[in-house]
């Protein structure tokens, strides 16, 4: 399991060790700056060749302290190296204060204001320039940097410069380490090096795109134990990774029946594609049985496209109720092409919440546990009525909004996530999204190039399709309806709401990378047989 962490998590995690006694904060920073001096030799082997000029951009914190460990390494190493410090040098923090003194035994520091009032000539395009070290704020970023910072960053592009290198300690400066967000400006960096853990930043919204490439250091901090964990696991943030094969193999000795049938709801004639994409992804991911269930005007048009997907009819609400009175049909999926309209009419069935008018049925005390994918359509249409929708949900169900329906069924969290960030640590993705599973008593898959998902206990993952899971052609046309089929699909073989969303989300990209640039969505579930025949070799073999 990769865990994610928020800075306030990590400075426990580094207050505890140093308390324990089992480390001081001076090692810590030597190992850290260490580490990034070490990522920087791995990344661009080049620079060992001969003694190269660096510039290191230190600023009040930690990060800064990093700093001055890097730049006493690269002078050891040889290298000419220009150092600026961003704050008052008596105002350092002890360990950082520590590693300045050392580094002045060897050179000399350019000494600016945090917050000038007017803007500074620093002079920092230093001709030859093969590396800029980035240690102006790591974890500890509170505010937009100012000044200086930002005429600098605002001013050149970094990493566009040709020949110089651009390595963030921990995180770019100006990047929130809990959210990805930006605090109005951020160094773009080609190489970050964090410790100990990634933070949630470097995976979240703007993180990926700031980071450049993720390189871990392990400062030999130690976790915690299981009865005292260092941070409680409900409140740690998972990466979404490679799922168990076991997870999705079907036994021998299983049948069809042991795999759930799953019902895609579909709408008028003419848009019924989105149904039968999700259908087909529901079969593919291995669904017992697969039925697209229509009204009799829309019979002929999935006629003509179907054959292991079923077809069954329902005209109506009613019609639908009657339909599931049939136990075996375990998994829904509301929502691709089935228009607002319907979906009104059809998500409290589905809910188990609707008074069939047929059979004169109260509402029923316990409706059944059927889990139930909403998506699309299904949530754009209660945006005049979220609380109604809420009321109805239940801990079977998965909602999958974009950013557009999770604005319309969440607008109060959407427009905090909207809004500029002034401070840190900044609102972030995960906030909203477990919000709103709390509020919703349901799981919540947020999509995104930043998918993150949650359930109502507050447990949170976030299935990244960036760096070396990057899926850019994902964003076509029916694509979250396939994403939807995979969850319906995986909930129909009974997994619980939060491995389904986690696991569907997995395989979409999966799927994605498997296929590559051209990318439409119909290759998606296409691509099923590939990505878990390469799941199974992966796995462990079995012990004869
Ligand atoms: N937590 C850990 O276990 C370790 C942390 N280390 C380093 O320490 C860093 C965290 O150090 P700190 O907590 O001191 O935080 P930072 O060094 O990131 O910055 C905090 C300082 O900057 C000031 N500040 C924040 N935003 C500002 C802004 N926009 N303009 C002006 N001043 C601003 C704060 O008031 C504070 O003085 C990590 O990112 C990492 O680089 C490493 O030394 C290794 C171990
Ligand atoms: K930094």
């Amino acid at each position: 399991m990769t865990k994610l962490l928020t800075a306030e998590q990590m400075r426990g995690i580094e207050t505890a060790a140093i308390e324990s006694g089992s480390v001081t904060g001076l090692e810590l920073m030597e190992r850290a700056g260490r580490g990034v001096v070490e990522a920087v030799f791995a990344e661009w082997p080049d620079l060992l060749q001969a003694s190269h000029i660096a510039v290191v951009l230190c600023g009040p914190g930690n990060n800064g302290g990093d700093g001055f460990v890097v730049a006493r390494l690269l002078k050891e190493w040889g290298w000419e190296v220009r150092v600026f410090l961003y704050g008052d040098p008596d105002s350092l923090p002890p360990d950082a204060r520590a590693n300045y003194k050392r580094w002045r035994e060897l050179g000399e520091v350019t000494v600016r204001d945090i917050d000038p009032a007017s803007l500074q000539d620093d002079d920092l395009a230093v001709p030859g320039c093969s590396l800029i070290v980035d240690g102006l704020f790591g974890t500890g970023l509170t505010r937009p940097f100012r000044g200086p910072f930002t005429a600098f960053a605002q001013a050149r592009d970094l990493s566009d410069k040709k020949d110089v290198r651009v390595v963030a300690i921990d995180t770019p400066s100006g990047l929130c380490a809990d959210s990805g967000r930006i605090l109005d400006t951020a160094i773009r960096a080609d190489m970050s090096v964090t410790f100990h853990a990634a933070k949630l930043g470097h995976y979240l919204d703007r993180g990926p795109s700031e980071c450049g490439k993720i390189v871990l250091c392990d400062i030999g901090l130690k976790p915690g134990s299981e009865s005292r964990p260092a941070v409680p696991p409900d409140e740690i943030v998972r990466l979404v990774e490679r799922p168990a094969h076991a997870a999705l193999a079907k036994r021998a000795d299983h049948h069809k029946y042991s795999h759930g049938h799953a019902l895609i709801l579909s709408g008028v004639p003419g848009t019924g594609g989105a149904a039968r994409l999700a259908a087909r992804a529901a079969l593919r991911i291995g669904a017992g049985l697969v039925s697209v269930v229509c009204e009799d005007a829309e019979v002929a048009e999935h006629a003509a496209q179907l054959t292991a997907i079923m077809i069954k009819r329902a005209n109506g609400a009613a019609a639908l109720a009657a339909l599931l009175e049939d136990e075996r049909l375990n998994a829904l999926c509301l929502g691709p092409g089935l228009g607002v309209d319907r979906a009104r009419d059809l998500v409290p069935v589905a809910l188990g919440a609707g008074d069939p008018p047929s059979r004169g049925r109260a509402r029923s005390a316990s409706p059944p546990r059927r889990s139930v994918v909403l998506d699309a359509d299904a949530l754009t249409a209660f945006a005049e009525a979220p609380a109604d929708l809420f009321a109805m949900l239940h801990e079977r169900c998965v909602l999958t909004p974009h950013a557009g329906e999770f604005g319309r069924l969440f607008p109060d969290l959407a427009e905090r996530l909207d809004a500029t960030p002034t401070k840190g640590p900044a609102y972030s993705k995960v906030d909203a999204t477990r919000e709103a599973a709390a509020r919703a008593g349901c799981t919540i898959l947020f999509k995104g190039p930043d998918t993150v998902i949650a359930e109502p206990s507050g447990q949170a993952s976030i299935n990244a399709a960036r760096y070396d899971r990057a899926a850019p052609w994902l964003a076509t046309a029916g694509s979250g309806d396939v994403l939807a089929g995979f969850i319906t699909g995986l909930l129909a073989r009974g997994m619980s709401p939060m491995e389904a969303a986690e696991t569907g989300a997995w395989l979409h990209v999966e799927c994605a990378r498997a296929f590559g640039p051209g990318l439409i969505a119909e290759d998606l579930p296409e691509r099923i047989p590939e990505v878990l025949r390469d799941l199974e070799h992966a796995a462990p073999r079995r012990a004869r």
